[in-house]
């Protein structure tokens, strides 16, 4: 089982499946890894990636059982030190612009080599090979490089995990990141502005990352392969949402932006989870890409959010978290060190989770979460197809502090697709798809409101969780569609004037806010920022679609 110089010899006996033979061990020789010299620790165990982390990392474990890391200086993503390789199989595929700058394929190799040589110096690597979608017909088969034990740990976690025969029989990989992030970019190499950076070559199946040791870019790099292989190879609908199925088995789709709900309301007790952040809705239903959920822990409490709170044990990983020094306890309020704490855990540890992660009929309800900072959008109203497509090209969210570097208080934003950081190919292409599945199925399409609300719930306040949780339970109860609506002017969306276990005034912020002038100034603000936002899409949809936006 040994091979020259490659120290298999020293590596645990008891998992068959931890080292790479033949050539399969060639592809690393072959991009540069140094076999006589380098230490590979494949799909090592979740307890020796502990050991691993706490010896050479500083990793600690936290009462509850869950490794706790430190991501570094950086404690968000790093979307301006994002790259695309421009090359001839991505150039005309891609919605080239501000979220999908530019790479030579040069500059890439520069980089590429930067990360491996890098690599090389490290007395471990750590290998994880995994897939990214759980329906077999559209998965890929994915493969983590990296220096630290915590970033292993992670994608252990956030790829779904190969059976001893799968990982046996995994062959070669579709895609590969290396991920080098402890070891800055060089700022001077031709095209590169920082010591950040996070790349991905569509046609070498390649992402590196320099610079950056926050583990929530793997994630998202893979979701953003996804964006482009799901529509431009196979045909299907790439999603940034949530998903989960009722007992009746009707599946409901949350979209939005980081921050406005996705993984706390689709954790649901009376629903199986499929996912808490990246779908594809497929020619046979909605499948999870991902094998488990990233959740933010900032203000968590077993009170509110039971379910994720309990996911927090061995095996989780917490980051930048503060804990106390003797009790190991964590302390989810303590925000000094980033508002973005995080813990990653398995899928399997919510307990009604859907395994594996897949639905076979569409969804009945779609919910687009918007964070309204604002405080002018209702709680919760329905959508009509025209205003469905309006609402997700304009993607209108709030930013949350932390997620990505430089953003320190909720800031308004036009987010397309409900995630346009991940977005690879133009807004219309997935709006396209969007519409014509909606109106094939005849799903509901609900646009929520979990941000700040008005009247005495408004003022620094966002809609308190358990209300927009009672929101979300009319619209799976069926009650919703069967309320009584109203119009909600200049924005024309159709507002319930009642809902189960929700106070009236909160449902129309035209009567919640104690100010009525202030209100009216504030809502036509917003409509204009609508308008104003939405002219770059004007030859991309129909005239309908244009015309479902805010009327002043
Ligand atoms: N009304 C609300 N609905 C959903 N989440 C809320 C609400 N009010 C406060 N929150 C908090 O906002 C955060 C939502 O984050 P999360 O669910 O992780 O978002 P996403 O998965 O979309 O990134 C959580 O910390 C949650 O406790
Ligand atoms: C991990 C992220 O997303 P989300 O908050 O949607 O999980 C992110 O935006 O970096
Ligand atoms: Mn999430």
């Amino acid at each position: 089982m040994t091979s020259p110089g490659n120290h298999h010899d020293e590596l645990p006996t008891n998992n068959p499946h931890y080292t790479l033979l033949g050539a399969e061990l060639k592809l690393f020789s072959d991009a540069g890894f140094d076999m006589d010299r380098v230490h590979l620790k494949r799909n090592a165990s979740v307890a020796q990636l502990y050991e691993d982390a706490i010896k050479k990392e500083g990793a600690v474990i936290s009462s509850a059982g869950a490794l706790i890391n430190y991501s570094g200086k950086k404690t968000g993503r790093s979307p301006k030190d994002k790259r695309i390789v421009f090359e001839e199989t991505s150039k005309d595929h891609v919605w080239w612009g501000p979220v999908n700058i530019k790479m030579d394929e040069h500059t890439f190799e520069i980089n590429r080599e930067r990360a491996i040589d890098y690599l090389n110096t490290r007395e471990d690597i750590y290998v994880f090979d995994g897939f990214a979608g759980w329906d077999p017909k559209y998965r890929i088969k994915v493969r983590i490089i990296c220096s630290r034990a915590y970033h292993a740990l992670f994608m252990n976690n956030m790829l779904i995990r190969p059976t001893p025969e799968e990982l046996e029989h995994f062959g070669e990989p579709d895609f590969i990141i290396y991920n080098a992030g402890q070891f800055p970019a060089n700022r001077f190499t031709a095209g590169m502005t920082s010591s950040t950076s996070v790349e991905v070559n569509f046609k070498r199946h390649e992402m590196v990352i320099l610079g950056t040791e926050y583990a929530g870019e793997m994630k998202k790099g893979i979701f953003s392969v996804m964006h482009y292989l799901m529509p431009v190879k196979f045909n299907q609908l790439s999603l940034h949402s949530s998903a989960n199925e009722g007992p009746d088995g009707d599946v409901s789709l949350f979209f939005g932006l980081s921050g406005t709900g996705k993984t706390t309301l689709s954790a649901d007790p009376k629903r199986a989870l499929i996912g808490d952040d990246e779908h594809v809705w497929s020619d046979e239903g909605v499948f999870n890409i991902e094998g488990g959920c990233y959740a933010k822990c900032i203000g968590l409490s077993a009170a509110k959010e039971p379910e994720i709170y309990n996911a927090i044990r061995f095996g989780a990983v917490l980051e930048n978290v503060v804990y106390d020094k003797n009790t190991r306890e964590v302390d989810y309020d303590d925000v000094v060190i980033t508002e973005n704490t995080r813990c990653s855990y398995p899928i399997e540890f919510i307990p009604n989770a859907k395994i594996p992660c897949m639905a076979n009929s569409p969804p009945k309800n779609i919910i687009f979460l918007t964070c309204d900072a604002y405080g002018v959008l209702p709680p919760v109203s329905k959508l009509d197809a025209n205003q469905a497509q309006y609402h997700f090209i304009a993607g209108y969210t709030s930013k949350t502090p932390g997620t990505e570097d430089g953003i320190q208080e909720p800031s308004p934003t036009f987010s397309t697709c409900y995630g346009q950081p991940f977005i690879v190919l133009h807004p219309r292409v997935y709006a396209k798809m969007l519409a014509e599945r909606m109106e094939k199925h005849k799903a509901d399409v609900w646009l929520v409101n979990t941000g700040w609300a008005g009247g005495k719930f408004g003022v620094g306040q966002r809609c308190p969780l358990k209300y927009t949780r009672k929101i979300i339970d009319s619209i799976h109860d069926g009650s919703l569609a069967k309320a009584k609506f109203k119009n909600f002017g200049v924005f024309n969306l159709q507002i319930p004037s009642q809902i189960e276990g929700v106070p009236e005034n909160l449902l129309n912020p035209a009567t919640s806010w104690p100010d009525k002038d202030a209100f009216k100034t504030e809502l036509h603000k917003l409509a204009e920022m609508f308008n104003t936002n939405f002219e770059k899409y004007a030859n991309d949809v129909s005239a309908e679609v244009s015309a479902a936006g805010p009327k002043l």
